[in-house]
């Protein structure tokens, strides 16, 4: 692989998973010079750079080694990850994250009057899809024989237009099926957007640069769904308190200056607070409970 000392990150243009990927490396520390209709955008506080891309582009260029890492669908990742595999070769990229958006779920769905009990239903059947390598990766685990039709988009009106009895596609809220009638019988894959990268560590400076980032990312993903709580609360009720915080990392208890029952508590959870929660705790004894969001974090 050709040595480089700018790491190259591959994300997709526009689409799907644009957004949320450009706040997620803002959050890590990363910016870039860039304007929307360039492809390349250069990294002015560290040696990175940004290529923005088709979503199922993002594979093959860590596999050419254009690029060291990619944010891409879990569903892209492992479809072109099953064409190594179909071929007997091994795939030369893999998923080191999950990165907690774009999620959805590769389903099978059927029309109204298809009658589905389980996978041996399906026998003899034509599923359009545009996953054929994740579809015949699973109806051979099921040991069925169906045809695979093969489309590039629009898999939903398949049926309608006679092509396929039935479809294999990505579902999200599900209000793309219930609009072409079709019923969702089985799931392949839960998918999310993934951080991608290649299966054999890098040679050079970069996969420094990868290391430094993967850390500075766990702390995003870690603190994302976390919030800080502050109370104060008399020792006598401190073990009921503690019971009622949602998945709690050890909490810091602290002593109150000029008191002798009272201590202050700061925890870091998991999870958002209903007010039912609130109410919970305030009423287990806790006082002066405060809640706050986190930006940053180093494990
Ligand atoms: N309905 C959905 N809800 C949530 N996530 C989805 C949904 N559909 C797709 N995704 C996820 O977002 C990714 C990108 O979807 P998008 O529709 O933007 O891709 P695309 O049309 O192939 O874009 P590109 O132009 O980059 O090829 C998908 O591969 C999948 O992981
Ligand atoms: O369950 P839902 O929330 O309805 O989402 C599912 C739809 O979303 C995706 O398509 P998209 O909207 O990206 O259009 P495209 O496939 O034409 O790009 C996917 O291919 C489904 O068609
Ligand atoms: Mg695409």
């Amino acid at each position: 692989m050709k040595q480089r000392d700018r790491l190259r990150i591959a994300a997709q243009k526009s689409g799907r998973l644009s957004e949320a990927g450009r706040d997620l490396m803002a959050r890590s520390g990363l910016r870039f010079r860039e304007s929307r209709d360039r492809l390349f955008c250069y990294g002015e506080v560290e040696p990175v750079d940004l290529l923005l891309v088709r979503d199922d582009d993002i594979p093959g260029l860590i596999a050419e080694g254009v690029c060291d890492l990619g944010i891409v669908g879990r569903n892209v990742l492992l479809e072109q990850q099953l064409e190594y595999v179909q071929r007997g070769e091994v795939a030369p990229f893999q998923e080191l994250r999950r990165l907690g958006f774009g999620r959805c779920r590769l389903a099978l769905a059927v029309p109204s009057e298809f009658v589905y009990q389980d996978p041996t239903s399906l026998a003899g059947c034509r599923i359009a899809t545009s996953y054929p390598a994740l579809l015949s990766d699973w109806l051979r685990k099921q040991d069925v024989q169906a045809e695979v039709v093969t489309l590039s988009g629009s898999v939903e009106i398949a049926p309608k237009l006679g092509k396929a009895d039935l479809i294999c596609d990505l579902v999200s809220t599900g209000a793309t099926l219930a609009a072409n009638q079709l019923r969702e019988v089985a799931t392949l894959l839960e998918s999310e957007a993934v951080l991608a990268a290649p299966a054999e560590l890098m040679l050079d400076d970069r996969q420094t640069i990868v290391d430094r980032l993967i850390k500075r990312l766990d702390g995003v993903l870690q603190v994302r769904d976390s919030k800080l709580i502050m109370l104060q609360v008399d020792r006598s009720a401190l073990d009921q308190v503690i019971h009622l915080l949602p998945a709690a990392n050890a909490p810091t208890i602290m002593a109150i200056d000029g008191s002798e029952q009272a201590v202050a508590l700061h925890a870091l959870c998991r999870g958002h607070f209903s007010w039912q929660q609130l109410e919970d705790i305030q009423r287990a004894g806790a006082r002066g409970v405060m809640i706050l969001p986190v930006e940053q974090m180093l494990a």
